[in-house]
């Protein structure tokens, strides 16, 4: 069904970027509001802890680009927005939502492998707050990249076609994309983050089991609890809660 594109938002659409979180701070000093960009073909795609993000054709690389007058930690929480408006984007392509997981702090699952993932990228934080906030998000709508080389016991990547069949050309997921999106900002901005937390953890993969987070310097296991109010991971471990800020997940 034909979506209609959401007032106030900017869209480009590019044949070919080096990253689009790349173009993203590039234009954002002539921004008049949100802007999405969206590349055909993206080469030097950026994820999550300084690796690549492999793009093969077909696959979906965009960036929302912004310009939130609000603080650091508040920008931050966008990761929730943007993974929940993900989901539904999801379920609404499928029409389906079993097999579908968050999996903290924002990637999605379809199936227990990894189908999209998300790179938040601040620009400048000065007195006033941030200049812009990219959020990138990459879905391998049609094919996964090679799993050679994953950490043990990190999840493999998959595609969209190959767990549910359905196929979506990038121009039609951003369609989607940029309604649910509006939606679920929308929904922050009117109620906080609140909901959108609710919202989260009950798709949350593994919410109550034990899991294992890693950061550089360290890795806890314990009973993922929940996720706090500044968007944290709960995990209950032997030493008791532990909330922590940033770090990568295991099963
Ligand atoms: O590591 C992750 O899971 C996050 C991957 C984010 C990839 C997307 S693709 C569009 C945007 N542009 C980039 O360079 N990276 C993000």
């Amino acid at each position: 069904m034909k979506q209609n594109w959401p007032e106030g938002y900017g869209r480009r659409v590019l044949a070919e970027v080096d990253s689009t979180n790349a173009e993203a701070a590039r234009i954002a000093p002539q921004l008049n509001g949100p802007e999405w960009i969206l590349a055909r073909r993206q080469m030097s795609g950026r994820g999550r802890r300084g690796r690549a993000w492999s793009d093969l054709e077909g696959n979906f690389a965009a960036t929302l680009v912004m310009r939130p007058s609000e603080t650091p930690d508040r920008v931050a929480l966008r990761s929730f927005v943007a993974a929940l408006a993900l989901f539904d984007t999801l379920a609404a392509v499928t029409g389906r939502v079993e097999g579908l997981a968050l999996k903290w702090p924002n990637d999605v699952l379809v199936n227990g492998g990894k189908v999209a993932g998300i790179l938040l990228e601040g620009g400048g934080v000065s007195g006033a707050g941030m200049s812009h906030i990219a959020i990138g998000i990459g879905v391998n709508l049609v094919s996964a990249p090679n799993p050679e080389g994953l950490e043990t016991g990190a999840v493999r990547p998959v595609s969209l076609m190959s767990e549910t069949g359905v196929e979506v050309d990038p121009e039609t997921f951003l369609d989607y994309l940029a309604v649910a999106f509006a939606t679920r900002e929308t929904q922050f901005v009117t109620y906080g983050f609140a909901p959108i937390r609710t919202a989260w953890l009950d798709r949350a993969a593994r919410l109550g089991e034990v899991i294992t987070a890693r950061t550089a310097h360290q890795c806890r296991t314990g009973v993922f609890e929940t996720v706090d109010n500044a968007g944290n991971l709960v995990l209950k471990t032997p030493k008791g809660a532990e909330a922590i800020p940033a770090a990568e997940i295991f099963f």
